[in-house]
């Protein structure tokens, strides 16, 4: 329709496959649409996790500026944002101060939780159908995203994600049919997300970004 946001969790899904360019460059430009298709999932899960999309979308919010802003040229893929925002001194290294909402550390942070979703969705793809979908997530939050959050947020993120559906539900809510479709799906969508976590994983560990404030 009139939205340009991914609507199936195929779309979504796919959108990061469109990400990766043929010199393995990360295009922010479908990376973001991929996110904000995530988000979309996310919102119809429940008002619940409310607090965990606003925090996706401000970032979100701050990497579109970057890209429709006077430099966008820059940040056409996170290997130019990179070497743009480094070149010219734009990233705090230390602590947050001249350069709070860097794209390098907010990237970062997406980055972080796209770990998560491939430890997630592996988990879903693999596991018995009588599995519960809060036990997936909290193992795969516990291995991932946790370890960067205080005790507050980690006690409320586990809490909520116990209002998760069963597994068959939650593949159910994806969308492309049932479960053995979506397990399908999903094997297909992998290995592209992990491809952009591996690719981005590389570069910013090549250029020690991996621990930005
Ligand atoms: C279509 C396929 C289905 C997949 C379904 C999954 C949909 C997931 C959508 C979004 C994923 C969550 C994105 C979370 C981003 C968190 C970024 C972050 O770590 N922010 C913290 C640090 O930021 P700064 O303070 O340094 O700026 C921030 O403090 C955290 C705030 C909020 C809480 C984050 C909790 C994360 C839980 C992750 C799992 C979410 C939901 C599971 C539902 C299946």
């Amino acid at each position: 329709g009139q939205d340009s946001e991914p609507g199936s969790a195929r779309e979504v899904l796919v959108a990061f496959e469109g990400c990766v360019t043929e010199q393995r460059d990360v295009l922010l430009g479908p990376y973001l649409r991929g996110w904000r298709g995530l988000i979309r999932f996310l919102n119809s899960l429940g008002a619940i996790f409310s607090f965990v999309s606003k925090d996706a979308l401000a970032k979100i919010q701050i990497m579109e500026r970057y890209c429709s802003g006077a430099r966008r040229d820059e940040y056409r893929t996170l290997q130019s944002m990179v070497r743009y925002e480094v070149a010219h001194g734009l990233v705090d290294t230390q602590r947050r101060a001249e350069h709070p909402d860097s794209g390098c550390r907010t990237v970062l942070r997406l980055h972080r939780a796209l770990r998560w979703l491939q430890l997630f969705l592996e988990g879903l793809r693999t596991s018995r159908e009588d599995s519960k979908t809060s036990a997936i997530c909290t193992d795969s939050y516990n291995a991932s995203l946790a370890r960067y959050h205080p005790w507050v947020i980690r006690k409320v993120a586990t809490a909520a994600f116990c209002a998760l559906p069963s597994r068959n539900a939650f593949l159910e809510t994806m969308n492309v049919g049932g479960p053995d479709e979506a397990v399908a799906m999903l094997a297909e969508a992998l290995p592209h997300i992990c491809s952009v976590y591996g690719i981005t994983e590389e570069l910013y560990a090549q250029h020690e970004l991996l621990d930005l404030p």
